[in-house]
């Protein structure tokens, strides 16, 4: 069954075409790369999905519960003043209840233990870890229980290491507990090791393809990126 399903879908901005026809078929449960160049058109796709983006054409199904969405930019200096376990709850504090009930903290607590994070949920986020941090935003948005998950670019901050980390947990959600996931990237070779299948957006189109056609994209684009530079010297 799919979780995703366009038929001749499209995205403009005015009269800048960013995609259209595009026809695209993502079964539940299974973790997808986002891939294409800065400007493609991926954040336009994944804004069309959390219906933040209104100018779309053509059919477009989602059908998810809820969408849990990690935004690329999150502006968490040092001086930061809430704990890891209060900006995961964020969500339930709306400005009018300022208490979590049993039944919020216990979703609170679910979502640091998934992301391997109740030993330092009483740590200010802002004296926490680059790692931590990515970990922290992906349990925010797992507090709601989604049943799609779409990050984007949530490893381009980390070093090798907690790139690693980050992708082996949300890995292990997928797979445990069936979760459908979206991975914007721009690191081919690294989350052809974890992903099952990708999106590719380009020239306006939108391609999709297995695990096993990862490597050969991987050394296709990564050829003509090198071409690119050449090009540019
Ligand atoms: N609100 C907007 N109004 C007008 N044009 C926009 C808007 N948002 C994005 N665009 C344009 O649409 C195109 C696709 O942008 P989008 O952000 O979806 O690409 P992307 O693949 O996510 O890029 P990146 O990898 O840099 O994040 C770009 O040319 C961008 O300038």
């Amino acid at each position: 069954m799919s979780i995703i399903k366009t038929k001749d879908f499209g995205i403009r901005y005015g009269e800048k075409i960013v995609l259209s026809h595009a026809n695209i078929d993502v079964p539940i449960g299974r973790f997808f790369a986002v891939l294409g160049e800065n400007g493609a058109g991926k954040t336009s796709f994944v804004k069309a999905l959390i219906g933040q983006n209104q100018q779309i054409s053509g059919d477009l199904q989602v059908n998810a519960q809820r969408i849990g969405f990690v935004p690329q930019f999150r502006e968490i200096t040092r001086d930061y003043p809430l704990t890891v376990s209060e900006f995961v709850g964020l969500n339930y504090n709306q400005g009018w209840h300022l208490w979590t009930n049993s039944s919020e903290k216990e979703a609170i607590q679910d979502a640091l233990k998934r992301m391997d994070l109740l030993d330092i949920q009483n740590k200010r986020l802002g004296l926490a870890s680059g790692g931590q941090k990515q970990r922290a935003f992906v349990a925010q948005a797992l507090v709601q229980n989604p049943d799609l998950l779409i990050l984007d670019e949530s490893t381009a901050s980390l070093d090798h290491e907690h790139k690693v980390q980050l992708l082996r947990i949300v890995k292990q959600l997928q797979e445990t507990e069936n979760l459908t996931i979206l991975f914007i990237t721009h690191e081919l070779k690294l989350v052809s090791e974890f992903a099952d299948g990708y999106l590719l957006f380009e020239n306006g189109e939108a391609t999709q393809g297995e695990a096993s056609q990862l490597q050969s994209l991987t050394t296709r684009l990564t050829y003509s990126h090198f071409e690119d530079e050449v090009h540019h010297v």
